[in-house]
């Protein structure tokens, strides 16, 4: 039996034609088949357009969100037989959500390399959104870092482009942009208002080169810090407390400076006067023995007794009078060594508190441990010390591992962070007698004075231990901080260039054997010793 024609698919309609033709002894020739053909095609339904648009409106409105929503409107036209109402209201969805695609006009194809384009268009725009969003997450929001609300917002913004599809979303995500991108103007005045306080400090510099080059030392370690502050990320708020800082310093030195000067021309005078009271003291008892060698001559010379008494009253009274410019001169005199030892005394404190204000300056201002300077003078006076005393000391070359990618993810501040928490825990770590100095940018040198080789390196672990125990976290997420260390014991003789060069060697190991390790120094060779 066969199918039903409305059943029937193009292969069986074929079928069913040429049947037709050999049951009605029809020849089958072309014209035959064709008229066949249709005849069996005719006996399907006819699908009229109407019936299409009715079954399109009723589908749609089953469906959610505005498609559920036109499919409602086209219901309503199609029931009241409104169809110029069913066309507007599909012209108007058309132009509202395919606004920007090609277009084609009505009842044509689209041209096959039209819809080619359409589809690399739509590549492109999520390209560009794909670009766009990390720009905006990775690239900009580091740049903003001294400017923490922009960098989040630009983070922000960054996220909800990716999935900002909707057009109302897109607007949304746009304003914000534009937005940012005013407030990013802003921050530039900014910082020519920052370049403007990085002048300033300049000119405090130069205004106290005077007073500087008194002393070379004042002037190269004002210099350190300046080439720090310039070495460093240069933000508003660090420029303004180097600003601060500089002005305390020199505004405190100066004081001290001016006080210590007075104190010495206190002393000076005192000094003055206690050379004329001695001077006077010495002229009074030359002229007191003068005077006497003139009495023994008026002695010797006397012819009675009364000439004599005459002569012994006066020598009572030269004598008296030397006495007395001798007892005034020793009261003086005590009196200016008083004074001149109290002045010294001041002297003493004021000099110590500029040895104070000079530490500032020999410290890093980032994390607080000691600076280069401070480092160059604290291992000099420990070599000195280890080998007066003939005791053990050893240095460790301390390195951040993977310092370089923890800027490059989180930014430079969350380093900055990284640095201080790791110096923080270090100088927490470490026992009373070391000290820790930034050797330059993410290295770091202790010094252990008075250990042994084998306590060195236990210390350096215990470091180690303590910094992967004490976490750091950035945004509730927590950051593995590990370094790598060079540890090497001074030998008798070698010199601080000599010690660091050894310990970097042993550094440079501990990094190519893979990191977060402790590589102890080889001793250094016979040549590189001055014989004993
Ligand atoms: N945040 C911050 N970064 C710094 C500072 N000084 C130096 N750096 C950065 O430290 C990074 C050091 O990078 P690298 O020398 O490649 O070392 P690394 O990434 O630690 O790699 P390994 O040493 O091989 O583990 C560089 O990106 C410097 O810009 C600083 O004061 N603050």
């Amino acid at each position: 039996m066969s199918k039903k024609t409305s059943t029937l698919s193009p292969v069986e309609i074929a079928r069913e034609a040429f049947q037709r033709l050999g049951t009605r002894r029809i020849a089958p020739t072309p014209e035959a088949y064709r008229i066949a053909y249709e005849e069996i095609l005719g006996d399907q339904p006819e699908v009229r357009a109407e019936t299409v648009l009715i079954n399109f409106a009723a589908s749609l409105s089953k469906q959610p969100g505005e498609n559920g929503l036109l499919g409602t409107r086209l219901m309503r036209a199609q029931e009241s037989s409104d169809w110029t109402e069913y066309g507007r209201q599909l012209s108007e969805y058309a132009e509202e959500n395919w606004l920007g695609r090609p277009i084609v006009p009505h009842g044509e194809l689209m041209p096959v390399d039209l819809e080619r384009q359409f589809i690399r268009d739509s590549k492109k725009e999520k390209m560009l959104r794909e670009v766009l969003a990390r720009i905006l997450v990775f690239n900009l929001s580091s740049l903003l870092e001294s400017a923490p609300e922009l960098a989040n917002e630009s983070k922000s913004s960054g996220q909800d482009l990716k999935t900002a599809f909707s057009e109302q979303a897109m607007i949304e995500i746009i304003s914000r942009i534009k937005q940012l991108s005013f407030q990013i103007e802003l921050k530039t005045d900014d910082m020519a208002q920052q370049q403007e306080l990085l002048m300033r400090l300049f000119q405090l510099l130069l205004e106290n080169i005077n007073g500087l080059l008194e002393q070379g030392s004042w002037l190269s370690s004002q210099i350190e810090t300046v080439q720090a502050l310039i070495a460093g990320p240069i933000s508003k708020t660090s420029l303004a407390d180097a600003t601060k800082n500089l002005k305390e310093v020199i505004y405190k030195q100066g004081l001290l400076k001016n006080t210590l000067a007075e104190e010495k021309v206190v002393v000076k005078n005192m000094m003055l006067t206690f050379v004329d009271r001695l001077s006077a003291m010495v002229s009074t008892t030359s002229n007191y023995q003068k005077t006497i060698s003139g009495f023994s001559h008026q002695i010797s010379q006397a012819g009675n007794i009364s000439d004599l008494n005459t002569v012994l009253t006066e020598i009572m009274r030269e004598t008296q009078n030397a006495q007395e410019e001798t007892t005034r001169s020793r009261d003086a005199m005590e009196d200016a060594q008083q004074e001149v030892e109290k002045a010294e005394a001041r002297i003493h404190a004021l000099e110590n508190q500029l040895v104070q204000m000079g530490e500032l300056v020999r410290e890093d201002q980032l994390t607080g441990s000691l600076n280069r300077r401070g480092m160059d003078e604290s291992l000099d006076r420990e070599i000195a010390n280890a080998e007066r005393r003939d005791t053990p000391l050893c240095i460790a070359l301390l390195d951040l591992d993977d310092f370089k990618r923890i800027n490059d993810t989180h930014g430079h501040a969350t380093g900055d962070e990284v640095l201080i928490h790791m110096v923080k825990v270090i100088k927490e770590t470490l026992r009373k007698l070391d000290v820790i100095a930034r050797f330059g940018g993410e290295e770091f040198i202790v010094l252990m004075p008075e250990t042994e080789p084998q306590d060195a390196v236990q210390i350096i672990t215990r470091v180690q231990r303590e910094l992967t125990k004490r976490l750091f976290m950035h945004e509730s997420q927590r950051l593995l901080i590990t370094f790598s260390a060079g540890v090497a014991e001074h030998h008798k003789g070698e010199s601080q260039a000599q010690l660091i060069k050894r310990a970097d060697v042993a550094l440079y190991k501990a990094k190519h054997a893979g990191k977060n390790r402790i590589v102890f120094a080889d001793p250094p060779g016979p040549d590189a010793l001055p014989a004993e």
